[in-house]
């Protein structure tokens, strides 16, 4: 739990209302928690509770309402190089390899060829794509191609990692894989990991701690410490018990 405990992120009364010309609209509502270094933590809520919303605003993507987020303890305004996003729908260039998608973030930052390929290699190894550094993602199945976006963020080395329902496309058999594949990755390559879900197993399965958010105006609605042991056993008594005090505990079937 040690290593667990500097704060990489505080995240401070952060809320964010749109307003449009029919009116306005409170997606966020003084949300606030921290993130610790090297963590894997869980934001779980309702189907368009706002949690994606929630992420951009963490990322940078989009402005905030009211509230701050502090980045190693200096205020984020922005995107920043030290955060990565891995997103549900990812954003793969079709007429590129895997390797060119790989590096594509390598290549913004201006890195020469040769140590791009030593950086992107090493992430594709990582992420057990070995074989298919030519192949293009029209030939790779839905988790192959998660992979490629798992690499992808990893290769800019962020501190933190943000995946957004990065695994809500994917049929149960290849979730459940690629659920163990990225506590492997995570445990290979400490980062600090922060992941959306609206799947309370999948929450249960993974997480550190789970931020559980309210139905919209997302809020944070509690805060669970999970110290079941890896790998967790989904059927055990005590995974079994957290997974009914969450759902007790949520707005909406989730
Ligand atoms: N630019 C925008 N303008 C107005 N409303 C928006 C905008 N972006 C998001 N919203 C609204 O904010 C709410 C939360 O959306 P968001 O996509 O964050 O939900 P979510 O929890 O990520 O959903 P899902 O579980 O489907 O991924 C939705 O009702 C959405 O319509």
């Amino acid at each position: 739990m040690e290593q667990h405990m500097r704060k990489i992120m505080e995240i401070q009364d952060i809320s964010k209302t749109f307003f449009s010309k029919k009116g306005m609209f409170t997606a966020i509502e003084d949300v606030s928690f921290d993130v610790r270094e090297g963590e894997f933590l869980v934001i779980l809520g309702p189907g368009r509770c706002g949690k994606t919303v929630l992420l951009n605003m963490l990322a940078g993507l989009i402005d905030k309402t009211t509230g701050r987020v502090l980045l190693d303890g200096k205020e984020v305004s922005g995107t920043d190089s030290k955060i990565s996003m891995v997103f549900q729908k990812l954003a793969l260039m079709p007429f590129k390899t895997v390797q060119e998608n790989v590096e594509l973030g390598l290549k913004f930052s201006g890195m020469p060829k040769s140590k791009r390929q030593e950086i992107s290699q090493h992430y594709i190894d990582l992420v057990g794509l070995k074989g298919f550094e030519k192949s293009y993602p029209s030939q790779l199945s839905g988790g192959m191609k998660q992979r490629v976006g798992i690499a992808r963020a990893y290769a800019t080395k962020p501190e933190i990692l943000i995946m957004d329902e990065p695994f809500g496309q994917l049929d149960a058999q290849t979730r459940y894989s690629m659920q163990n594949e990225i506590l492997r990755i995570w445990q290979e390559e400490k980062r600090t990991v922060i992941f959306v879900t609206n799947n309370i197993e999948e929450a249960c399965y993974l997480g550190d701690r789970i931020i559980l958010l309210s139905e919209c105006p997302a809020k944070v609605k509690k805060i669970y410490e999970i110290e079941i042991e890896r790998p967790r056993n989904m059927i055990s008594r005590e995974f079994l018990k957290l997974r009914t005090d969450i759902s007790d505990n949520t707005d909406l079937a989730i």
